[in-house]
């Protein structure tokens, strides 16, 4: 007999499971049927794509055996069944970093913390909220021994050798308080109905039904196998027959969300290929959106044949969020995983899938603005991740997501920016790199406020990378605030032309702040501000540069930034007309500092900022 100790965060977990997640104990038969349904499609897919399975026998198969007396349910499957090694890893320990983080960010409050572990799914764990006991007796495809584990979720568990006739799992739950309600056939029925209906494997149930014996005019019990659930692969059936209640099963059983889905799109195609995709979006975006090694949410099946469910082909990263099943006709179905990254067929089904997911979206955006808005609010940021990665879907894109402005309260899309474009408005204007507030006082955007021209704020911190790349809306060109040529835009024919004039201070700021400056130059684009920081059209911005560095890119090289001032200011006026006064210097280096303040850039010598500022205040007091 060996006995093991569970793993830190399975304890954790466990701990979890049993103190706060009362609220739903009957997900516990959707994880572990779901479970089954899993282990029966990798032994199915083995049995048809690699030969020493091929003569295995394969009976698939889940039962549910219920002893209503003794309290107690078995689930069992003809599945691929789990050795030793694979009962430790798999029911000891937790492998995913994805749980791990989970696990991270639970807030100790009980109510919060059970809507979190619904969105995530705890697996087979969570039979310990109904069940003080758990046996689990496993064989593995192809191979002559059986194992039983025995665990009472709180010390550890043991795992001893055992026997079964066949290939296959058989979990034994002894029912604890909380799930004797589940010792009854009639709630046991009810709840595969709820959430495994459509799993695609016959699930029966074995118990003693009650029937009437009329002779002796009193009920008899008699132990009874009835299938329990539809097992039909409800993607394939038409639109027409499915209700929405369908649907949203069937979400939850291949997500493992409590929550229905937001929408979902369900196309049919057929001619030169013949395939057919239900996609989900989940209404709360998921936990591991933001992590490099996300679980992926869309299962591949050939021919209603599941082929596999953790290939980040099927649809690019940005859709990530994206749940749902993809079911081809034409793909082999020994199609390895290899094979799949450079398939035509599945490049095919990904490339018109992405067009539809983002049509539907587009068709939602338009017609249910309300509903669109709780999908912005989840997935804003992937789809502009989109905008930087997926260049053949970008118009759409563009068109898909939102933007604040200084213009509207709120979001905005760049299709009401358009319409609201002043006549002789040249460009859709921008701002990017720093936090909301500051960008909104900016004093890029003085001039802009001043012509009454409207300037996108985008705050997310992705958005400088994700418009650096896109120069255009349809025709309109997006230009970012702080380049040095979108001023262009802004220069009043009417107005003379001031650098002349200006050009002997011009020259003196330049010697004096020689190398921190690629220039120095007089501003179109300020109103109120003495002067401002601009970069060259391919240079990411200062901010942009401060925050590679802080990632730890070492290799960028330092990009002086531009100085524009402002011809129009009190205090440029003064030092045009006062070329030798002893505060020139401080002042120069002044005007620039306050501008890299204002650009959210923390100062290289702030020491010496202060002793120039308090020089020029004494002065002035
Ligand atoms: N009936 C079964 N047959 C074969 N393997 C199983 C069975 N039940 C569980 N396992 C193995 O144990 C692992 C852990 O199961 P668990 O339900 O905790 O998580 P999961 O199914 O991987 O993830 P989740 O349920 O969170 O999506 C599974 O990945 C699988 O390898």
């Amino acid at each position: 007999m060996s006995k093991r100790e569970f793993q830190t965060e399975v304890s954790q977990l466990l701990q979890l499971i049993i103190h706060s997640l009362y609220s739903h104990p009957e997900i516990f038969l959707r994880e572990l049927i779901s479970n089954s349904s899993d282990a029966l499609d990798k032994l199915r897919h083995l049995t048809l794509t690699d030969d020493v399975y091929k003569a295995l026998p394969f009976d698939p198969r889940i039962d549910l055996e219920l002893d209503e007396e003794g309290k107690t349910l078995t689930i069992s499957d003809t599945g691929i069944g789990m050795n030793e090694e694979d009962l430790v890893s798999h029911l000891g320990t937790i492998a995913r970093s994805g749980t791990k983080n989970f696990l991270s960010q639970l807030s100790g409050d009980a109510k919060k913390d059970s809507n979190l572990i619904g969105q995530f799914g705890v697996g087979f764990y969570s039979a310990f909220m109904v069940a003080d006991k758990i046996e689990v007796v496993s064989r593995k495809a192809g191979e002559e021994l059986a194992w039983r584990w025995i665990s009472d979720g709180k010390t550890g568990f043991e795992i001893t050798p055992a026997e079964r006739l066949v290939a296959g799992t058989t979990v034994l739950l002894h029912f604890n308080e909380e799930g004797a309600q589940y010792a009854n056939s009639y709630r046991l029925q009810e709840v595969v109905k709820k959430y495994s209906n459509h799993i695609a494997f016959p699930i029966f149930l074995t118990y003693d039904k009650s029937e009437w014996n009329e002779e002796e005019k009193k009920s008899d019990k008699k132990r009874t196998t009835e299938q329990v659930n539809a097992a039909s692969a409800l993607w394939r059936r038409p639109k027409s027959e499915l209700k929405d209640e369908d649907y949203k099963e069937l979400y939850k059983s291949v997500s493992g969300d409590w929550e229905d889905p937001l929408f979902w799109f369900h196309t049919k195609a057929e001619g030169s290929l013949d395939y057919t995709t239900l996609f989900y979006i989940p209404a709360k975006a998921p936990l591991d959106l933001y992590q490099a090694e996300y679980k992926v949410g869309v299962k591949l099946y050939v021919k209603r044949v599941f082929i596999l469910d953790d290939s980040k082909d099927l649809l690019p990263q940005y859709l990530r969020f994206v749940r749902g099943i993809i079911d081809s006709e034409d793909l082999p179905l020994n199609v390895s995983r290899e094979i799949l990254q450079q398939n035509r067929v599945l490049t095919s089904i990904r490339t018109a899938s992405v067009k539809k997911i983002l049509s539907e979206l587009k068709n939602i955006a338009a017609n249910q603005p309300e509903k669109y808005e709780t999908f912005i609010a989840e997935y804003n940021r992937p789809l502009k991740e989109g905008l930087h990665n997926d260049y053949a879907n970008r118009e759409t894109l563009l068109d898909l997501i939102r933007v604040k402005s200084t213009k509207v309260e709120g979001l905005t899309s760049l299709a009401e920016v358009k319409s609201r474009m002043k006549e002789d408005q040249k460009s859709i204007y921008y701002i990017t790199s720093g936090a909301e507030s500051l960008l909104r006082t900016s004093p890029l955007l003085e001039i802009y406020k001043k012509k009454d021209l409207e300037v996108l704020i985008l705050d997310d911190d992705i958005d400088e990378i994700v418009f650096s790349g896109v120069d255009k809306y349809g025709e309109i060109d997006l230009k970012a605030v702080n380049k040095a040529s979108t001023s262009e835009d802004l220069k009043d024919e009417a107005e003379p032309d001031q650098a002349e004039a200006l050009k002997p201070l011009l020259d003196k700021l330049k010697a004096t702040l020689g190398d921190r400056v690629k220039d120095v130059r007089a501003s179109v684009r300020l109103a109120d501000s003495p002067s401002c920081i601009v970069s060259d059209e391919e240079e990411p911005s200062l901010k942009m540069q401060q925050m590679l560095r802080a990632m730890g890119q070492k290799d960028i090289p330092v990009m002086r930034p531009t100085l524009e001032i402002n011809p129009d200011h009190e205090i440029v006026k003064k030092l045009l007309a006062r070329p030798d006064d002893a505060t020139a210097e401080d002042a120069a280096w002044l005007l620039f500092d306050q501008a890299l303040l204002m650009e959210g850039v923390p100062l290289q010598d702030p020491a010496n900022f202060v002793q120039r500022l308090n020089r020029i205040l004494n002065l002035s007091i």
